[in-house]
């Protein structure tokens, strides 16, 4: 009896609240990543697939990008197999990239294809091979060099995105589907790239000019060194964090592929918990703004 205790004229408020915002964002695509670490529980997971068919359901266009890295952790770990990082990039050689594509483009995906149709929306699954959608070019051990490293390491089927060709997302967005984006990219030859799923978030907020990209994850935000939470942040303040250490591992290419997602036209960037109930919808439909906003300057 948890929903007698709301007040429901608070309850109309909020809901009233949403009109500007529904208004202002109607046509609009949002990109959102949602990362491994912020698919913690099975309420959670439901409830995000829930906000998405709202999005939708209202007359926003939501793409989703999803990561998995805790999960591709897992399924690694239970093979006997080996993780190394990079700045927060996992060196994948041939057999982790069959297990990675196997659980990004398989579980994972199909989980949150799954979950958005439970709650009535038309979630369609892909992979960048899907359509040609991404094309990567393998990094370069000298782009994945570290200044502390001494050695350059070869990181096998990582990939940077090289190209996105966006016709098959711009078909399901017509077709008023929900696209759900693994970010495993292909070679010229075809062989499958493991992408940092913030990169091709970044990149697909860009191609698809985007009005926002969310970047779901498991802090409040960008968090300065006495963990206070940072927002507003211009391109030269977060290059200063980046020098002094305050950013660091998987936050790196987060906070990287926001900045070239604001350089190259999207209007804004936000790294928000996902571990809060419904924060897409707090994020987009209400006055109370989430986490960390950065700005182009
Ligand atoms: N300044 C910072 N503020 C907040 N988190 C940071 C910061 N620097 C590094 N991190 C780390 O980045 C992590 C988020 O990146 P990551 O684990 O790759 O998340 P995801 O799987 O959601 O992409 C945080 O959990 C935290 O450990
Ligand atoms: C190259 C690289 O590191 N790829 C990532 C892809 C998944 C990912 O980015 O997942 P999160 O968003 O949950 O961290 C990985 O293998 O973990």
């Amino acid at each position: 009896m948890e929903n007698n205790k709301i007040d429901p004229i608070q309850t109309a408020h909020v809901l009233s609240e949403a009109l500007p915002y529904i208004q202002k964002f109607s046509g609009k695509t949002i990109v959102i990543k949602y990362g491994g670490n912020a698919m913690v529980d099975e309420d959670l997971k439901s409830g995000f697939a829930r906000d998405i068919v709202l999005l939708k359901q209202v007359g926003l266009n939501p793409v989703v990008v999803h990561g998995g890295g805790p999960q591709i952790g897992r399924h690694l770990e239970k093979l006997g197999m080996k993780s190394q990082f990079v700045d927060g990039i996992r060196v994948t050689d041939s057999d982790t990239m069959d297990v990675v594509e196997m659980v990004l483009g398989g579980l994972v995906n199909k989980e949150i294809v799954s979950l958005i149709n439970q709650h009535g929306g038309s979630a369609v699954g892909l992979t960048g091979k899907d359509g040609d959608l991404i094309r990567a070019k393998k990094i370069s051990s000298k782009e994945a060099a570290t200044e502390e490293a001494s050695e350059l390491i070869d990181m096998g089927h990582v990939g940077h995105v090289d190209s996105i060709d966006s016709a098959v997302v711009d078909m399901l967005v017509q077709g008023d589907f929900i696209p759900v984006i693994a970010p495993i990219g292909v070679g010229k030859d075809g062989a499958s790239y493991n992408i940092n799923a913030d990169l091709v978030a970044g990149k697909m907020a860009e191609i698809l000019s985007a009005e926002k990209l969310l970047l779901l994850t498991n802090t409040s935000g960008l968090l300065s060194k006495e963990g206070e939470l940072l927002t507003g942040l211009s391109i030269d303040e977060v290059n200063k964090l980046i020098d002094d250490g305050t950013i660091f591992g998987g936050m790196l290419p987060k906070i990287r592929c926001a900045m070239d997602a604001l350089n190259g036209g999207v209007n804004s960037a936000h790294i928000i918990d996902g571990r809060v109930p419904h924060v897409v919808l707090l994020e987009l439909l209400t006055d109370k703004g989430m986490g960390t906003l950065l700005v182009r300057s």
